[in-house]
């Protein structure tokens, strides 16, 4: 069945209101407004740093002059108002969407309010959910409550499908032993450019820059280097195995991950500033690229989560020219393999980009067809 179909046969309208408009959210809103007749999405609602714009009953906007109205509108962002607009609108028959393609941690904070009030969450932010269990269990009991849904499936693996692997997995019954890969399309870029086997090749600092050209860096370019965004990324996949679920009630603080950022340039809040200081230490990462190609291997940055022995940890590996991480991976591939009782020895396993604005708003874009 095409997606026209099932949208045919569905004539409800659904209202959504995008709160971030910059890379992910900028594709997401062209791929929305492009969307084949008869579209049933309405944009109720554009939100991005300095300025929102709020129709309820839809934005006159236009592939072509979506930013100008935003950045023309004259009103502040205001997320009290958010929730409390978007909850007046749900009624039996009428859906309401909140898109958060931000980063925030406030807008994450908020998601509890809007499930609570009826208003479903889709998002690629991964904070709500690699930060204190109690935000996450508060997630899950709003949505319990009203009935109103949430989905993250682009906060790991952009759009590949890994949550909604890893949720079948576990509610047909299967027992996953253990989930190891290359989680990062930022790292997995760089190390695939950087280290290819050979002792020389294109500086460290010149490929984090591309990276971030190329749109697969989190808004803070830090962020992916330190670790973080992969430990988070854990954090996210644990709390659906249920004997990790409680594993990590810190979050994603607690993952034991390795940092490549250089300490001299540990909180710069500036990414350009970081990006222009990052070729000082081009000749550390040109040592440890040789190191390991004088033993044949390649660098790949990977983690795992263990269930057996609840070891959920990230690092920078070697591994060796003829492995598949070296073999089989290039550009923002992620390639994630679920070992479970029933897939045995041989791992069930997904590949594909994990960056970049197209396959995440494909991501988001695809949870909202789950609502539909
Ligand atoms: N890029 C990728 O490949 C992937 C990204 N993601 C996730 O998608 C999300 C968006 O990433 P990306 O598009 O690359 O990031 P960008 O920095 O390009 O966009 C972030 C947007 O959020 C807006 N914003 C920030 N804070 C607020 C706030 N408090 N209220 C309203 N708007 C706010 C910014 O506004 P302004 O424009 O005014 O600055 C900007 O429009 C992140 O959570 C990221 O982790 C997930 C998978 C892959
Ligand atoms: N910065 C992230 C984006 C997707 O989550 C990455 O590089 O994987
Ligand atoms: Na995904």
């Amino acid at each position: 069945m095409s997606v026209q179909a099932v949208v045919s046969s569905s004539p409800r309208v659904m209202r959504i209101a995008v709160v971030g408009v910059g890379l992910v959210g900028g594709e997401f809103i062209s791929q929305l407004l492009k969307f084949p007749s008869p579209n049933p999405f309405r944009i109720v609602s554009l939100t991005s740093s300095k300025t929102t714009l709020y129709a309820p009953d839809g934005l006159p906007i236009t592939p072509n002059d979506w930013k100008q109205s935003l950045s023309q509108s004259g009103l502040k962002p205001d997320l009290p108002f958010l929730v409390r607009e978007l909850s007046s609108l749900v009624k039996p028959g009428q859906d309401v969407v909140l898109v958060d393609n931000t980063s925030s941690n406030v807008v994450a904070a908020l998601y509890p309010q809007f499930l609570k009030h009826g208003v479903n969450v889709i998002t690629p932010n991964k904070k709500a959910f690699s930060v204190e269990l109690s935000l996450y269990e508060s997630i899950l009991s709003a949505s319990l409550e009203s009935g109103a849904k949430f989905f993250n499936e682009a906060t790991v693996g952009a759009g590949l499908p890994i949550i909604s692997t890893l949720k079948d997995l576990v509610a047909t019954g299967d027992q996953v032993l253990k989930i190891e890969g290359v989680f990062s399309g930022t790292m997995s870029y760089i190390f695939n450019e950087f280290s290819t086997g050979q002792e020389n090749g294109p500086s460290f600092s010149s490929v984090v820059k591309v990276a971030r050209e190329k749109g697969y860096t989190e808004p803070h370019p830090a962020d992916d280097l330190n670790g973080a965004d992969v430990a988070r990324k854990l954090t996210i996949l644990s709390r659906y195995i249920p004997s990790l679920r409680s594993a990590l009630p810190g979050g994603y603080q607690s993952v034991r991950t390795k940092s490549l950022v250089p300490a001299e340039l540990e909180g710069i809040d500036s990414g350009d500033e970081f990006i222009r200081r990052l070729p000082e230490f081009d000749a550390h990462f040109d040592k440890i690229r040789a190191d390991a190609a004088k033993e044949n291997k390649v660098l790949r940055f990977a983690g795992v989560i263990d269930v057996a022995s609840g070891t959920i940890r990230a690092d920078l590996e070697k591994y060796p020219v003829t492995h598949p991480f070296a073999t089989a991976l290039g550009g923002s591939d992620n390639i994630i393999m679920f070992y479970t009782a029933r897939y045995g020895a041989r791992p069930l396993v997904v590949q594909g980009a994990g960056a970049g604005a197209a396959v995440t708003a494909m991501g988001v874009m695809s949870d909202l067809l789950k609502l539909v």
